[in-house]
């Protein structure tokens, strides 16, 4: 059945972002489509907070400025600062949250956020509304923005897009609420990308929470693995080895440039030399 308008939404370090971090919207996008399970209306990035303070986060300015480089030439897939500029760590439940209702009421037109001008995250398609609520039926009808608008609204679902190794996290202790969880899978619903050495299939069936709310996860296997993470870029970059086709060349001249993770100057020099 389909899922109606989606929004698909990455939480993550992206310390620096790579190109499986892009990669992953593109082929979420194309399996939804592809079976007509969701009509993806648009892509968010969420970058997370510099106090989650996991090993190598440089500061977020670095990291969403090489995010904007890397997606230049997106049509659909926008970056949202707004965990960043929150006073601390926000919870992926709260920011999914954040997010889908500043849609919605975008949408909706809700008196509260009147003079809200759009955020820049927000898909084109949103901006778009007329467009968005011309001949579309309602999955499941949301009395309270009908009677808002006068109009007949399809509501838009924010749902987490991760990778199968983030989905094997909410089994650390202490590290996710079963609320939050409940909450992230049973009303926002995951897309889940397979990664070498994860098994997402089995995972969903030995934990009762994710069974139960099985018809909302979706499992999408990338036939083309790619193994490229965050991890392997920065150890490339601290060995003074090369990174090249495994994130943008703008990426790596940026993190150059600023001397993140390790680069050092005759590495700027050197692709400098070559561009
Ligand atoms: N190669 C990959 N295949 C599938 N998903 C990926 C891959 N790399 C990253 N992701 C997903 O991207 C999201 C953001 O992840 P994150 O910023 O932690 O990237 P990372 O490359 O795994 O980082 P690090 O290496 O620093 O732990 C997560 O949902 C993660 O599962
Ligand atoms: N309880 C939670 O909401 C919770 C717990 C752990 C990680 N996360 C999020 O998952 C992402 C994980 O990123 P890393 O894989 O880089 O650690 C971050 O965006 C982080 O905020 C959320």
């Amino acid at each position: 059945m389909s899922q109606g308008k989606v929004v698909l939404m990455a939480c993550g370090s992206f310390s620096p972002p790579t190109y499986m971090h892009l990669r992953m919207f593109e082929i979420a996008k194309d399996y939804l489509h592809s079976l007509g399970l969701a009509n993806v209306i648009g892509g968010i990035v969420s970058p997370v907070h510099d106090a989650y303070g996991k090993k190598d986060l440089v500061a977020a300015q670095h990291r969403i400025a090489m995010l904007k480089l890397a997606l230049r030439s997106s049509t659909w897939i926008k970056i949202s600062d707004w965990e960043t500029q929150q006073n601390g760590w926000t919870r992926t439940r709260i920011s999914l949250q954040y997010h889908q209702d500043i849609i919605n009421r975008f949408l909706t037109n809700i008196s509260t956020i009147d003079d809200m001008d759009a955020p820049n995250w927000l898909p084109d398609d949103i901006l778009n509304v007329n467009n968005m609520n011309s001949g579309n039926s309602i999955d499941e009808p949301d009395n309270l923005m009908e009677r808002l608008n006068g109009n007949r609204v399809e509501r838009v679902t924010v749902k987490l897009l991760c990778g199968a190794d983030l989905l094997e996290s909410f089994a650390t202790p202490g590290l996710w609420s079963d609320e939050d969880l409940e909450t992230i899978v049973g009303r926002h619903g995951l897309v889940v990308v397979s990664r070498a050495g994860s098994d997402p299939g089995r995972f969903i069936y030995e934990s009762d929470m994710l069974y139960k709310h099985r018809n909302n996860v979706t499992l999408v296997t990338n036939y083309i693995a790619n193994e490229v993470s965050s991890t392997v870029i920065r150890r490339l970059v601290r060995r003074g080895e090369s990174a090249k086709y495994l994130t943008d060349d703008a990426v790596l001249a940026y993190l150059r440039t600023h001397r993140l993770y390790g680069a050092t100057s005759s590495q700027t020099e050197a692709v400098a030399r070559c561009s």
